[in-house]
């Protein structure tokens, strides 16, 4: 039913914003309905507010079907809803994300093990391997699109665009908003990390 993924999408916009996630009018958020149209959030508009002209329905194929602008990375959102039986798809840019994607940008990935919250990934043993890769940010979003989409692979993800930030994907909201919560973690803790061990090297 559409309004049940609209009153999802607007739950998970309303928590994001809370924690002011959406710095600049930076994000945006889409779900699949069950005839394969979306809903995205607009485009350029304050997303700490929430009203009529907070969602955008669009086609399959990304097209607006109203008057209002859809999200400028719609196509991001409408390649994870091809390729996977995902339902949900977030996008956030922040400061932990930008600066890890810069970090480890030329490795292509960062690749957490021996981290308890690798397991919001179902990655449950203790030989289990994380990793996240990370794209370039070209310009052009379809050319961004095509980078995203060999790695699309499974129907719950998590891509990092350098220095632009996190694409999470998942086959409900409450999956695709614990993937963005975990890896969010993840960053923040091997930053943390870093930081210390710079310091105690310094410090010999
Ligand atoms: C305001 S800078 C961020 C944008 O360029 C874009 O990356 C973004 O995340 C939001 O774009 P939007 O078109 O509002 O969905
Ligand atoms: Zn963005």
């Amino acid at each position: 039913m559409t309004c049940d993924t609209l009153h999802n999408l607007t739950i998970v916009k309303e928590r994001l914003a809370a924690r002011g996630l959406f710095p600049g009018t930076s994000g945006n958020l889409g779900i699949r309905n069950d005839d394969g149209t979306l809903y995205v959030t607009t485009s350029g508009v304050d997303k700490y507010i929430t009203n009529d002209r907070s969602f955008v329905h669009v086609s399959k194929e990304g097209k607006p079907l109203t008057e209002l602008k859809p999200s400028l990375e719609t196509v991001l959102h409408v390649e994870i809803f091809k390729r996977t039986k995902a339902r949900t798809s977030i996008h956030i840019h922040t400061v932990s994300n930008n600066v890890i994607s810069e970090i480890y940008g030329n490795q292509g990935k960062i690749v957490f093990r021996n981290q308890e919250l690798i397991k919001a990934f179902g990655l449950w043993h203790e030989e289990d391997v994380l990793t996240i890769p990370i794209i370039d940010n070209p310009s052009d979003v379809s050319h961004l699109a095509e980078l995203l989409v060999p790695h699309l692979t499974a129907d719950h993800g998590a891509v990092l665009i350098r220095n632009h930030g996190i694409n999470v994907w998942g086959r409900t909201s409450t999956e695709a908003m614990k993937l963005f919560e975990a890896a969010e973690f993840l960053f923040d803790y091997q930053l943390q990390l870093n930081a210390a061990q710079y310091y105690i090297k310094g410090e010999k």
